[in-house]
């Protein structure tokens, strides 16, 4: 029997339960479809692209090794699917179970009424820890973890190839017609670059990873750094879960227990929050709880968007995380909810433009991620405690020594130390401020309290705590400490002065 084997998010041949399926049932045809339409989606960038195309070519090399190169096509993948399986004779095709984002969740539905009617058997094993048609939360993460426990599927010694298949080569970003996006020290794309990475990390990086991982200073090098090897599956979630565990099992002391426990409950998020796409795809268009979604103006006010995705707001932390970000295609955890809270409580802006820009920079895009945590630190999950980040704290906090402001945002190289996150402060501010660098686009302190007061206007709506029971049901993890995040809404509110967390 001739088999197809469609790579998408799962670009490895190690652990990979389709793949080995495949090998099982006969001559393989082991396929990559590069879709344009897909590609010219606001959600995707060329850095995407690049790093794909380098993960494919380290793919099609050790699908070569076994016997059976990768081909690549371009263009719908119906159209495509529907002429290889004539051509060659083939009645099954096997992949994973993608969580992609609405437009992919589209066109495999038009891929499965396409092989209902072709006679095509089509079969997606799960590769994660995401339960398709999961009818309850109840015991998910019993499941989840079953699954990270199983053995890893071991790489097919051999493949047999379907003969006589044109490989294709891989389009350049230019054929894509993907608009230039620079990305000087974007991270390298491949299997071994991602070893490489888990390797370091387990082996010494990692060992400070609980205090460093909110700095972007310490956080570049302290945490993993596998989030898009991850994404396009390069690198089993299952397998780095299991090295994590032979690391611990071999009691390395110091640091080392905390940092791979730490390790371990992000490893855990993100199957959690990859379930909540799985479950709801509409989370990329709507926000979780209804009535959040008539907070902001849903067209963005288009000089604050420019300002932010520049890093030109004037507000010398958050501008200097978006360039690292725009240079980088990273940032750790904490920056990325701040960037994200700025521009949704301060600067006002509607989660889903200021989502895709995000989605766009970050090379590790993951819908299944991204979505919900763009709609909770906006704040329009209705299960989640209210987060606004103040910028000038963030700043202080996690950059005490000015260096990482310093090195992204140059125009403020005359500004002495204490002013650095507040040079409109600084009594010399003139020479700077509306000449090198803009003053600040808001007030920071009036614009968090504006914020506020219009979440806390919702709250008191009688439908909106009706409509909180329901999300929860749907998308909140039950009594495991491993999910602190979501919670039910608690009556109390506890503000600081310098940053705010409401529990609504
Ligand atoms: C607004 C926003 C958008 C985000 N978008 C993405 C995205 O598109 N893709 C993405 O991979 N991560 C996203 N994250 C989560 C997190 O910031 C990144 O996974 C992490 O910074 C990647 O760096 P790392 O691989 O070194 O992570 P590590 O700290 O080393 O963590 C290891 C792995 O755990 C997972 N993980 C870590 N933190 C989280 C989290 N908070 N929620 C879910 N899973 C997590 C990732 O797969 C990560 O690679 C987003 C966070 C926020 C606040």
């Amino acid at each position: 029997m001739n088999v197809l084997i469609w790579f998408k998010r799962d670009l490895r041949i190690h652990d990979h339960p389709a793949l080995a399926r495949a090998a099982e049932l006969g001559a393989v045809l082991p396929l990559y479809i590069v879709e344009p339409e897909y590609w010219q989606l606001p959600d995707t960038s060329a850095r995407h692209w690049a790093f794909t195309a380098e993960a494919l070519a380290d793919l099609r090399s050790s699908l070569g090794a076994l016997g059976a190169p990768l081909i690549l096509r371009v263009g719908d993948a119906v159209s495509v699917l529907d002429r290889l399986c004539r051509q060659h004779h083939i009645a099954r095709i096997l992949s994973h179970e993608e969580t992609g984002n609405l437009w992919t969740y589209g066109r495999d539905r038009r891929v499965a009424a396409w092989a209902r009617t072709a006679g095509v058997i089509w079969d997606e094993l799960p590769q994660q820890g995401v339960i398709r048609r999961l009818a309850s939360r109840n015991g998910w993460a019993g499941r989840r973890d079953a699954f990270t426990a199983a053995p890893q599927v071991a790489a097919p010694a051999a493949l047999r190839a379907v003969a006589g298949v044109e490989p294709g080569a891989i389009p350049s970003a230019r054929a894509l017609r993907l608009p230039d996006d620079p990305c000087a020290h974007r991270q390298a794309g491949g299997r071994g670059h991602g070893l490489a990475l888990l390797d370091s990390f387990l082996a010494h990086r990692g060992e400070p990873y609980r205090a460093a991982m909110s700095s972007p200073l310490t956080g570049e090098r302290a945490c993993s750094r596998l989030s898009a090897h991850l994404a396009l599956g390069a690198l089993s979630s299952r397998e780095v879960v299991q090295a994590a565990a032979a690391r611990a099992a071999e009691r390395p002391g110091g640091r080392w227990p905390g940092a791979l426990a730490s390790f371990q409950s992000r490893m855990a998020w993100r199957d959690h929050f990859i379930q909540k796409l799985e479950s709801e795809p509409q989370i990329e268009i709507r926000a979780l709880h209804r009535a959040a979604d008539r907070l902001r103006p849903l067209t963005p006010d288009p000089v604050r968007l420019h300002a932010w995705e520049a890093g030109e707001t004037g507000l010398p932390f958050l501008d200097a995380c978006m360039r690292y970000l725009r240079a980088t295609g990273w940032l750790n955890f904490r920056m990325r909810s701040m960037v994200m809270a700025v521009a949704s409580y301060h600067l006002w802006l509607d989660w889903r433009a200021t989502g895709a820009v995000l989605a766009r920079r970050f090379t590790d895009y993951e819908p299944g991620i991204h979505w919900p945590q763009v709609q909770m630190q906006a704040g329009v999950t209705g299960i989640n405690t209210i987060r606004i980040y103040n910028p000038v704290k963030q700043g202080h906090d996690q950059d005490p020594t000015g260096a990482f402001t310093r090195r992204w945002v140059p125009e403020l190289a005359a500004v002495p130390d204490p002013f650095l996150q507040e040079p409109w402060k600084w009594p010399g501010a003139r020479a700077v401020l509306g000449r090198l660098y803009p003053e600040p686009i808001v007030d920071v302190t009036a614009a968090a309290r504006a914020a506020r007061d219009a979440c806390w206007g919702l709250r008191k709506e009688r439908t909106y705590r009706e409509e909180v029971a329901e999300v929860i049901e749907r998308h909140a993890s039950r009594a495991d400490p491993r999910f602190v995040n979501d919670r039910s809404p608690r009556p109390k509110r506890r503000t600081d002065a310098a940053q705010m967390s409401l529990d609504l």
